[in-house]
């Protein structure tokens, strides 16, 4: 067979990787010039990884081009001829003809072509087979083998389909064996790396099986949907007006013929097992069908949806819904008034809990202003992942159908709570009770914060859980009543700090546990569990700061009016006060005596605040508030306030650089502990904005630079903030409060890291400007 050689272009193949001297490899010999192999080797060619690129296919006119587009040096369609040399060997050849590449190695080998340690690798969608191939032909495995698979591909095929840029983005999983090389391993890793693919070491049959889920059914299934439809009598009016589904279903089915019958055979017994599985779920959804059973039919939809986007934000332990970027930034331009009437986002803290106490009652539970925030969506999704089924949110609007306090069903993964402290703490209590085991993780951020605070009174109650994470942190993992024994017991315990989310906790897991629990709390922490309790018909007594619940009741579905969030008010209540000639309504925002510290907090600080159209929503007190701006004066905050004003620390960091003399906080350390040491972070944001404040253990001390004019003066003018780039340590109050730090600022203020913003307050941005603020979202 012909051998074709080519002039090298001396320049081209000698160009460096950017962070070494020499070329990672000598020679890289491609096998195989379709799709994924000619990607690889463009990729290669591109980013200069290797000295030489030769390949081998059978088709010999691809070899030509390759070799006329100047990306080979060589080509031939016998390996002998061009392998000489190679200290790479990439396999990209359909599964089936593995084996006669490895014979060919082994020639190679034996009669001294190539080293012994050179490196063989493959990009094959299965790997067990593989690795039998290699050992049908080597007596002993090479040190050089590590079988791969970059997960990456497209339906079209062939050399003319290669995209040097394939592989940007994918994984690639190599399967690291006993006899492979650590040198072996770390060079393929930085080839798969320099051509912008993460590697994921996996068990090879761990991978076929996986894989046969995740990518072998679908195909399966995609030819066989096209074959069905085509095999019909009237398939031209079935393919002529065959919409989007059908071509999203079945754009796989263009992919090679012979790569997929190989890969069918390659990795029968996974792909049958998966094939049986499926046609058990195929019968459940045809059965609901049948039996028009609605609630479990939009139950199975739901939960797919849903689970269908959760999944990608999990494994990447990112924000939790599709939001439009993973990371984003503020670029704001000082803007000096703001005015208008708005209606601010629902209660996060009532959102979570209506979720809760609906799918644990009995009955349909209907909600409407639900927070539609990553936070609420996190727990939204974890009840989904046990079973319930729950309809929208739609508009803010959920149908809850309850599964009563016993039919919660095991969830088939992790639970993942997202960036949601709340989330995490409260479900912590009420899994802890279940019958059946579970696993609750977090974002990076979630995952350092303490979770001991509610697993070690759990324990007290009976509660076999593990904070697993490394400083009695999550991921928590929960054992059920069934393998722990005995159900939980009612304890009387004592908190040592005033958390509502430790409170709601151990009342939640009273609820399954014999006899009372009760709770102190040193301080009034916010009561929303208590009182949602009570709108369900659960008993709840309240002595002072003791509450307590008796285990063994039932809630009752019913309707749920969430108002809107004091938390994300607390931004524009501080805007209007801090800035010129500002008057603004927040309508209808929850003032539940247990939140309205801002309110107080403010008013101490001689805040022009006013409240109007008190009325109740769904068990809570709501009113119409209107501030204007203010002069505002510096105060020692009183320490019971704290932890009723816990969330609007921050933004009040801020409205207490806008005033005149020193506001000493103290007693909150707790604001350490929250999605970032909000008390640290936030002493570095007004820093660099020129603000003197000075960080205690457990608060902040700020000298105001509000000015000493009276209040018939012109209010607020005099900019108080320069100009600077704030990291938010993706916190989303901090984020926020900062961006209202803009009104009294004399330059722009660059905020990063605000893509958490749409855990609390989706659309924070648009209103700020609504009212005259000026934001500009850049995401990256
Ligand atoms: O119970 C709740 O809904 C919350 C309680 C507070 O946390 P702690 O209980 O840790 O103070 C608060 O910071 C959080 O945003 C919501
Ligand atoms: C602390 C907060 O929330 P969580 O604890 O639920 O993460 C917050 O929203 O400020």
């Amino acid at each position: 067979m012909q051998k074709i050689n080519h002039t090298v272009n001396v320049q081209a193949a000698t160009k460096l990787t950017p962070s070494s001297a020499q070329p990672l490899f000598q020679q890289v010999c491609v096998i195989g010039l379709g799709l994924i192999g000619a990607s690889l080797a463009q990729a290669i060619k591109d980013n200069g990884l290797s000295q030489r690129l030769v390949a081998v296919d059978r088709h010999l006119p691809s070899i030509e081009e390759a070799i006329q587009h100047g990306l080979l040096e060589a080509g031939s369609a016998i390996l002998s001829e061009v392998v000489s040399g190679s200290d790479l060997i990439v396999i990209a050849v359909p599964v089936q003809a593995v084996q006669a590449v490895f014979v060919d190695i082994k020639a190679a080998m034996d009669n001294g072509q190539l080293d012994i340690d050179c490196i063989i690798t493959d990009v094959c969608s299965t790997k067990v087979n593989i690795i039998d191939a290699a050992q049908a032909v080597f007596e002993t495995l090479p040190t050089g083998l590590v079988p791969a698979h970059p997960i990456a591909g497209a339906e079209n095929s062939g050399y003319h389909a290669r995209r040097a840029t394939l592989f940007v983005n994918h994984s690639v999983i190599i399967c690291e064996l006993p006899t492979t090389s650590h040198l072996a391993i770390a060079k393929l890793r930085q080839l798969w790396e320099a051509v912008g693919a993460s590697v994921m070491p996996m068990e090879a049959a761990h991978h076929d099986a996986i894989l046969a889920h995740t990518s072998h059914l679908p195909h399966l299934l995609a030819f066989n949907l096209v074959e069905q439809l085509a095999s019909h009598d009237d398939n031209l009016d079935i393919f002529r007006y065959a919409a989007g589904g059908f071509r999203d279903f079945t754009r796989i089915a263009a992919s090679d013929p012979k790569m997929w019958h190989d890969i069918f055979f390659a990795n029968q017994s996974a792909i049958v097992s998966a094939l049986d599985e499926y046609s058990v779920y195929l019968n459940d959804i045809r059965q609901l069908i049948i039996d028009k059973d609605s609630t479990a039919l939009m139950g199975l939809l739901g939960r797919a949806q849903a689970a269908r986007r959760h999944f990608g934000h999990m494994l990447a332990s990112t924000p939790y819904t599709d939001t439009p970027a993973m990371s984003a930034s503020y670029n704001i331009t000082p803007s000096n008034t703001v005015s208008g009437t708005i209606t601010i986002p629902g209660d996060k803290s009532i959102s979570h809990r209506s979720i809760m106490l609906g799918s644990l009652a009995t009955g349909v539970t209907r909600v409407t202003g639900f927070l539609e925030g990553e936070d609420a969506l996190a727990t939204l999704q974890a009840f989904r992942d046990m079973g319930v089924t729950i309809e929208g949110p739609d508009n803010g609007n959920l149908t809850i159908h309850g599964v009563g306090m016993n039919g919660l069903k095991p969830s088939k993964t992790p639970l993942y709570m997202g960036n949601s402290g709340t989330s995490m703490r409260l479900l912590s209590g009420i899994l802890a009770a279940q019958a059946f085991d579970s696993v609750l993780t977090g974002d990076t951020s979630l995952n350092k914060r303490p979770m001991e605070r509610v697993a070690a009174p759990l324990r007290q109650m009976g509660a076999v859980i593990q904070s697993t994470g490394q400083k009695g942190t999550a991921p928590l993992s929960i054992t059920g009543r069934d393998t722990a024994g005995k159900p939980l017991k009612g304890i009387d315990y004592e908190m040592p700090v005033a958390s509502a989310q430790i409170k709601s906790c151990l009342l939640l897991a009273g609820l399954w546990a014999e006899g009372t629990t009760t709770v102190t709390q040193p301080e009034v922490s916010r009561d929303h569990t208590e009182r949602m309790l009570s709108a369900f018909g659960y008993p709840v007594t309240v002595d002072g700061n003791r509450i307590s619940v008796e285990g063994g009741g039932t809630l009752t579905g019913g309707d749920i009016a969430v108002p809107a969030d004091i938390s994300s008010a607390a931004f524009f209540m501080v805007a209007a006060a801090i800035s010129q000639d500002s008057e603004l309504t927040l309508k209808q925002v929850g003032i539940n005596p247990t939140r309205t510290g801002i309110i107080d907090i403010l008013k101490l600080m001689q805040a022009d605040i006013s409240l109007s159209n008190e009325t109740h929503v769904g068990g809570e007190p709501v009113a119409d508030i209107t501030i204007r701006s203010s002069n505002l004066v510096g105060i020692e905050i009183p320490e019971y306030l704290v932890p009723l004003a816990i969330d609007e620390f921050p933004v009040l960091f801020i409205a207490a650089s806008c005033a005149q003399g020193r506001t000493v906080l103290t007693g909150a350390k707790e604001l350490r502990v929250k999605e970032s040491d909000r008390i640290a972070v936030m002493a570095d944001g007004l820093q660099t904005l020129g603000v003197d404040c000075t960080v205690t253990d457990d608060g902040l001390i700020i000298e105001g630079k509000g000015s000493k004019s009276n209040l018939n003066e012109v209010k607020n003018s005099q900019a108080v903030f320069g100009g600077g780039h704030i990291v938010s340590h993706h916190d989303h109050r901090i984020a926020m409060s900062f961006a209202v730090a803009s009104l009294r600022a004399s330059q722009q203020i660059n905020i990063e890291g605000v893509e958490t913003v749409n855990t609390s307050f989706p659309g924070f941005a648009e209103l700020a400007n609504q009212i005259g603020m000026s934001i500009d979202v850049v995401s990256a």
